[in-house]
């Protein structure tokens, strides 16, 4: 109103400029202010909003940079000049935000219908925290001769070779140069063989990595995959290859190569893994072929790393850089090639906060900054293996495993006729396999995805069991830190006594195995053996992870028992067997991929036998032999499996031949939530290739306290989800504290 009164001669006299800011704040789009000077997009800034002081960064007034089909509405407000506030001032101490970075963003916003504030959260997270470029501390190896009394582990040694090849560096440098915690480098000041000093220049000089440093001599099918690699990234132009290549096959190495010719270009690379855990390997691999540790990045990394990486990134001084999905949020100047490694893995979707899936989004990333992408895997998702089909995606295949290692022979064991006594869970055969291993001085795993003791307690007198009181899940018992735990939400409480529902004393008995219990069995069976548990609440830290692979690889262990964090990427030639508890636990529940996934994972688990000299055995144990799942584990027949999967998704146009988002519906009070679930079923799109299925409670009914129902929307392919979306949800408020939450090509059914 105020805007139509201005005449146009009173707005012409105001001084200043009208800029759009976004502020990592849950709004539609950015917020307007003033200023004396004009800011170019992407400066980082400091403006008032309500009563506080908040950091943003100038945008683009209106996204044109998106497809039509994404762009959100536009927005009706209209602030007076005369009313807006001003921006407090230029941050001129973080760089400003590349526009690739901010096409990026507004991409991941309108793509899972996000708001785009929230997503520049992401982004801009570690460079608003932090104060500005104070001299750095940090540590030089201290003239003079190693201590006698020093006791030189590996990590100490990689400490000091980091220090020997790059020079002085901070703590969290020098820590991602070496892979070695800060305790460790604490421990060396404290020995007297570090001491403190003023870094000069960027805290993360690091030598550049050297594409030609040291060279693998490639087979010829892995020669002739590199070759094409290579010319994707010389290209200089956006395209996406799959690097597709049975476990083993040196998928990793034929990469690298993409990776130096991008270096050699002078840019940048950005390679995502699916489990922090595996940077460890990666890098010291990494260090190999290029002389240098690249830069890491995940949540679990100090403050202080996570800053100096972001402002080596977005000088350009950084060249490479390896880890989570949030990676793709890092400032890149000149970025030539992203990798994302194991692309099939469902953890490269982000389930909280801003939802995005890490592999499509690393697609976007290329395709705004002009980059090859390059999809690693042995067993590609099914959206992969159909942008292959249809010519969106190249495609290089390595057929047989490096050198004298061939694939793993891989059995069924029929759990309904070679099952374990009752409360045992390992069947004699395996048992056997186990033995036979050990005499031979090989290494076995055990492969069983559920941490804990055991996934359920009951009482034995009246048949209760022990649930999560916010959750609709039950209550995982932990031995060893005496708790039961719902791992859904944080809550837990002490093991008890006796049962909470009828009081009966020592009646309440554990259900089924978690890896604790494996463990507790074998070290019945083999009370000899060296076993190791690998699980992500065993090994927490990045020390942990890289003294248990130490162990490994000095065959300080004779058996591994692990989740799913030890199915992945793992190199270890010793290991001759994997014997997996429970083929069959993936195949449960109402998930449109539960067999592909469990497919894919027990085909990576099976990956890790037998990769050295020696052959590899997998032994599967499995109630449901005759399972297409098991039939193509056992018949090695990847391509057929997923001819199955195909024909069984076509018809129905599920993804990857439609289009599907989730609604979820939740409220503390389930018929508040339920109410509002119908209202939006009937209120919901309906035309031609669409459609809504639902409601129906969620598979996990309640969940932190809140109860939950789901919608599916399912479109034809030619149709774009977003528009539908936005337009059926922007009528519905939200009373009761209800909360709708939009899952855009969702992974998770739960
Ligand atoms: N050309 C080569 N020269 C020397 N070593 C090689 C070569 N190719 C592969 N290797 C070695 O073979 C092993 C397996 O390779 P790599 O880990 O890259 O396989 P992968 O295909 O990534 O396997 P997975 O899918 O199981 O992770 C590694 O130790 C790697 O260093
Ligand atoms: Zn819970």
């Amino acid at each position: 109103m105020a805007e139509q009164r201005l005449s146009p001669h009173s707005r012409r006299r105001e001084a200043g400029h009208r800029l759009s800011v976004l502020v990592p704040r849950p709004f539609t789009g950015p917020l307007d202010y003033k200023f004396d000077t004009p800011l170019a997009p992407g400066t980082v800034v400091r403006v008032p909003l309500g009563r506080q002081e908040i950091v943003g960064c100038v945008w683009e007034a209106e996204p044109t940079h998106l497809p039509v089909d994404l762009r959100p509405p536009r927005s009706s407000r209209h602030v007076a000049f005369s009313s807006l506030r001003a921006i407090i001032s230029v941050e001129t101490h973080i760089p400003a935000l590349p526009e690739t970075l901010r096409h990026f963003i507004d991409w991941v916003a309108a793509y899972g219908l996000s708001a785009p504030g929230m997503v520049l959260a992401i982004a801009l997270r570690v460079p608003a925290q932090g104060g500005g470029m104070k001299p750095m501390l940090g540590w030089a190896r201290k003239a003079g001769p190693l201590p006698e009394s020093l006791r030189l582990t590996p990590a100490r040694n990689a400490v000091l070779a980091a220090l020997a090849a790059h020079g002085p560096a901070s703590t969290a440098a020098l820590s991602a140069q070496s892979g070695a915690s800060a305790a460790v480098i604490r421990g060396l000041a404290h020995a007297g063989v570090l001491e403190e000093s003023v870094l000069e220049g960027s805290p993360m000089s690091a030598t550049p990595p050297e594409p030609d440093y040291a060279p693998p001599t490639l087979s010829a099918e892995q020669a002739e995959a590199a070759h094409a690699l290579i010319e994707a990234v010389e290209e200089r132009a956006f395209n996406v290859t799959l690097l597709e290549g049975v476990t083993g096959s040196g998928k990793t190495e034929v990469y690298f190569e993409a990776v130096a010719a991008a270096l050699r270009h002078g840019r940048q690379v950005l390679v995502l893994v699916p489990e922090i855990a595996l940077t460890t390997q990666w890098t010291e691999r990494f260090a190999k072929r290029f002389g240098t540790i690249p830069a890491i990045w995940h949540s679990d990394l100090g403050q202080k790393a996570r800053r100096e990486t972001w402002r080596a990134v977005a000088d350009g001084q950084q060249r490479v850089v390896v880890g989570a999905r949030s990676a793709l949020f890092l400032p890149f100047a000149a970025l030539g090639l992203v990798v994302v490694d194991e692309e099939h893995e469902s953890t490269y979707k982000q389930e909280e906060g801003v939802l995005y899936h890490g592999r499509d989004m690393a697609i976007v990333r290329a395709r705004l900054a002009g980059a090859a992408a390059i999809l690693v895997s042995a067993t590609p998702s099914m959206e992969t293996l159909v942008n292959v089909q249809k010519g969106r995606f190249r495609h290089e295949v390595l057929e047989s495993r490096h050198g004298p290692a061939c694939m793993p022979e891989i059995s069924l064991i029929d759990m309904r006729d070679h099952g374990p006594e009752r409360g045992l869970f390992l069947s004699p055969l395996l048992c056997e396999s186990i033995e036979d291993g050990m005499k031979a001085g090989e290494q076995s795993m055990l492969f069983l995805n559920r941490r804990g003791y055991a996934p359920l307690t009951l009482c034995r007198a009246c048949g209760h069991r022990i649930q999560c009181p916010h959750c609709a899940a039950w209550m995982v018992e932990h031995r060893r830190r005496r708790i039961l735990a719902c791992h859904h939400c944080d809550y837990t409480q002490p093991l008890m006594k006796a049962c909470p529902a009828c009081e009966a004393e020592d009646s309440l008995v554990p259900i089924g195995p978690g890896i604790e219990r494996i463990h507790e069995e074998v070290q019945a069976r083999f009370p000899e053996a060296r076993l190791l548990v690998m699980a992500s609440d065993t090994l927490t830290s990045p020390a942990a992870m890289e003294e248990a692979v130490r162990k490994i690889a000095q065959k300080e262990v004779d058996l591994i028992i692990g989740t799913q964090i030890v199915a992945k990427g793992w190199h270890f030639p010793d290991l001759t067997l994997v014997g997996v508890v429970d083929a069959d636990l993936g195949l449960g529940g109402g998930d449109l991929r539960a067999a592909e996934r469990t497919m894919q994972l027990l085909h990576q688990v099976a990956g890790r036998a037998g990769r050295g000299s020696k052959p590899g055995r997998v032994m599967l144990q499995s109630y449901v032999g005759d399972h297409p799942v098991m039939q193509a584990l056992i018949e090695n027949d990847f391509i057929r499996f997923m001819e199955q999967e195909a024909a069984q998704r076509r018809p129905g146009f599920w993804p990857p031949y439609g289009r599907l988002a989730a609604v979820i519906v939740s409220a503390p009070k389930e018929t508040h939530a339920e109410a509002l679930a119908r209202h939006l079923a009937l209120n919901g799109p309906h035309g031609e290739g669409m459609e809504i299925l639902g409601p129906a409670p969620a598979p996990l009914a309640l969940l932190r306290g809140r109860y939950r129902f789901r919608l599916l929307l399912r479109t034809r392919r030619d149709i774009a989800l977003q528009p539908v979306l936005r337009h059926w949800l922007a009528g519905v408020t939200c009373k009761n504290d209800a909360r709708i939450d939009v899952d855009v090509d969702p992974v998770s059914f739960m």
